[in-house]
């Protein structure tokens, strides 16, 4: 049967409605078979390998050949209607509850900041960035916090910095986006050198890359026996950050360090607490409840008391840690339009199918 344009134009609502991100995949036929149904074959001229968006566009647009407007403008609407089951399109749009990518609670004296994007592994995307950051500048302030904890929904702790990030091109391309990625990491790990009070890592499964590096600057760290500890960072072309390539040298002696960081060496929980990156592993049958209950009795210690003790331990590498830092970020910005990290990261993204 055809679709007359009238189903067409109903589908095109139905999609702006939709509650569930259909994902990568079903958004690039939609757009090509909706470009397909209204210009006809693809005429575009393609874009540059960098231009990771359009590129993957026009490849799907392109790869629907000569197939008739009427036939595209049918599969547009048949697709769209698989997508929708009539609940889904009655016109609600409210965001589910629970549906953050960052979740920001408080309770008995402890601030928890949680990760929540557990489908993705809990990969960090721009937006996450600036939330953590902000939560942490709030808590900061908040005379109610007294500790302050990170922590990952699901089987992830973090696999760290959400590869997409560089495929959102804006008009000034790639280095535009390395330069404001470059602002951001060192306003990001800023924030964790200079947070005042009690920071807790609670290390609920693997972590990846800034999320590992991140540790060097927390009080403690407590790991499930099932968390891995991975910087993949020369195997992406990319180079230490979070002032790991200050704090892991200082924490675990150059050596180790070296594997780690240069080599991306994954440690084990165990093994990362024997390099004194991890503070204590639990089980992880128990881990949740342990931890837990150990926070809760560390927050009804004198608040601040904990908090110039924190001021005495780590005053005297603060300045050190921002010059670190901004030494990092700035090696990263050049990394991030090397043709090495370029591959590495289309590598990763054309296995998922995101390209
Ligand atoms: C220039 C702009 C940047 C601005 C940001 C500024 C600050 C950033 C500075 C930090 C820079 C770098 C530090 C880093 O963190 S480098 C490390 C980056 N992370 C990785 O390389 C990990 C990549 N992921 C994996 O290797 C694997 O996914 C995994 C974590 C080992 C899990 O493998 P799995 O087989 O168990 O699961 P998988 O099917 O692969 O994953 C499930 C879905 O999750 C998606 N996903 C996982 N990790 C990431 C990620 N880091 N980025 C984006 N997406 C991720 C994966 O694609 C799957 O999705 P889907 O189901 O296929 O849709």
């Amino acid at each position: 049967m055809r679709a007359s344009q009238k189903d067409f134009e109903n589908a095109m609502n139905q999609v702006k409605l939709l509650k569930k991100d259909p994902g990568n995949e079903v958004k690039l036929k939609l757009y090509a078979l909706y470009k397909q149904a209204t210009e006809g074959p693809c005429n575009m001229p393609k874009p540059g390998m960098l231009d990771f968006i359009n590129k993957a566009k026009w490849d799907a647009w392109n790869a629907i050949g000569s197939l008739p407007k009427e036939t595209a403008r049918k599969n547009y609407v048949d697709l769209v209607s698989s997508l929708s089951p009539s609940s889904e399109s009655s016109g609600r749009v409210d965001k589910e509850p629970g549906s953050e990518s960052v979740v920001i609670t408080s309770e008995d004296g402890i601030t928890k900041i949680m990760l929540n994007r557990p489908a993705q592994k809990n990969a960090i995307t721009i937006q996450m960035y600036q939330e953590i950051l902000s939560a942490l500048e709030a808590t900061s302030k908040d005379d109610n916090s007294v500790i302050t904890v990170l922590t990952g929904n699901g089987d992830y702790y973090s696999s760290g910095n959400d590869l997409t990030n560089f495929t959102n091109l804006p008009p000034g391309g790639i280095e535009e986006v390395a330069k404001t990625g470059s602002i951001l990491l060192r306003d990001f790990v800023d924030c964790f050198i200079d947070f005042p009070k009690p920071l807790i890592a609670v290390v609920n499964g693997p972590a990846v890359g800034i999320a590992v590096t991140l540790l060097g600057l927390f009080d403690a760290v407590y790991a499930s026996d099932r968390a891995t500890f991975h910087t993949p960072f020369t195997q992406l072309g990319q180079t230490a950050e979070g002032c790991s390539s200050y704090t892991f040298p200082k924490i675990m002696g150059p050596a180790k360090a070296i594997e780690m960081l240069i080599f991306g060496k994954k440690l084990t929980a165990h093994e990362a607490c024997a390099q004194g990156l991890v503070t204590e592993v639990f089980p992880d049958s128990t881990f949740q409840k342990e931890v837990w209950a150990r926070l809760k009795a560390y927050a009804k210690l004198p608040p601040n008391a904990m908090r110039i003790s924190k001021e005495l331990i780590r005053h005297n590498e603060k300045e050190k840690l921002h010059a670190v830092n901004a030494e990092e970020s700035t090696a990263l910005q050049g990394r991030w339009l090397s043709e090495e990290c370029m591959n590495a990261i289309i590598n990763f993204l054309s296995r998922k199918s995101k390209l």
